[in-house]
């Protein structure tokens, strides 16, 4: 997979080339190019802000700018891409978003500042490529830099190979529509407070149950519109009696 990212600030991307994300762009399982969107302009002050039309606080990014930076970027490379703009205006961006995002070829993010980027930028490329405008969560960051690395480590971590143990990308949280529950490992004690006694039982059976329960719990109590979510026969007797 290739990923672009187009920014004023290529510096914030930095962290992709840490530890498992660099890792995966050393051995080739992905490949990261930052871009610096001012060197798109031509203008001395290098401008990629300007006054809202309608008024309003603050500024909106400008259109040449960004259609200028995303022609070539995208000229780039001949395969075909998914431009991944984050806001919060954005649909929601969850796990089911990121396992369709790990099966593209290429991933182009484009990274708003100010009050966001002008319309016409995601309206332009959306008549000839897929464009999402999407969120991370219900919050103002001041720049869709911090987004790009959420979305980027969720979804590098599904592609074959850049997780050490594939199997925990399977049963992650969200994988069966339920959140995870409590993990522990040792000391068996600790402070006072002990491992529940079936995870020390051997009996997998219960302990499957057992698990089972609390992520069932958790989730009826932090994301009751999880539950709400789940397909009719997600839910066994057992869980019912719950
Ligand atoms: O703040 C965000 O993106 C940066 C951004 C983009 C456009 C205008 C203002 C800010 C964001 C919040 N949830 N998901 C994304």
């Amino acid at each position: 997979m290739r990923i672009d990212v187009v920014t004023i600030f290529p510096g914030y991307l930095a962290p992709l080339r840490e530890a498992l994300l660099g890792r995966a762009v050393g051995t080739g399982l992905l490949d990261i190019a930052v871009h610096d969107l001012r060197d798109w302009t031509h203008d001395v002050h290098q401008a990629v802000d300007d006054a809202p039309y309608g008024g309003g606080p603050g500024m909106v990014m400008r259109p040449h700018v960004w259609g200028e930076a995303l022609d070539d970027v995208l000229a780039a490379d001949p395969r075909p891409a998914r431009l991944v703009v984050p806001t919060p205006a954005g649909r929601p961006f969850t796990q089911a978003a990121a396992h369709a995002y790990a099966a593209q070829e290429r991933l182009v993010f484009a990274c708003g500042r100010y009050e966001g980027i002008d319309q016409r930028v995601v309206d332009h490329y959306a008549a000839s490529m897929p464009v999402d405008e999407i969120s991370i969560g219900d919050y103002v960051l001041v720049g869709g830099e911090v987004a790009v690395l959420v979305v980027v480590e969720a979804v590098a971590r599904l592609l074959p190979g850049v997780l050490g143990n594939p199997r925990s990308a399977a049963e992650d949280s969200f994988s069966d529509g339920l959140l995870e529950g409590p993990a522990y490992t040792r000391p068996e004690v600790w402070r006072g407070h002990a491992v529940p006694e079936v995870l020390r039982s051997g009996n997998h059976g219960a302990i499957a149950r057992w698990r089972r329960d609390r992520a069932l719990e958790r989730t009826a109590e932090r994301r009751p519109d999880l539950i709400a979510a789940l397909p009719p026969d997600a839910l066994d007797e057992a869980d019912r009696a719950l």
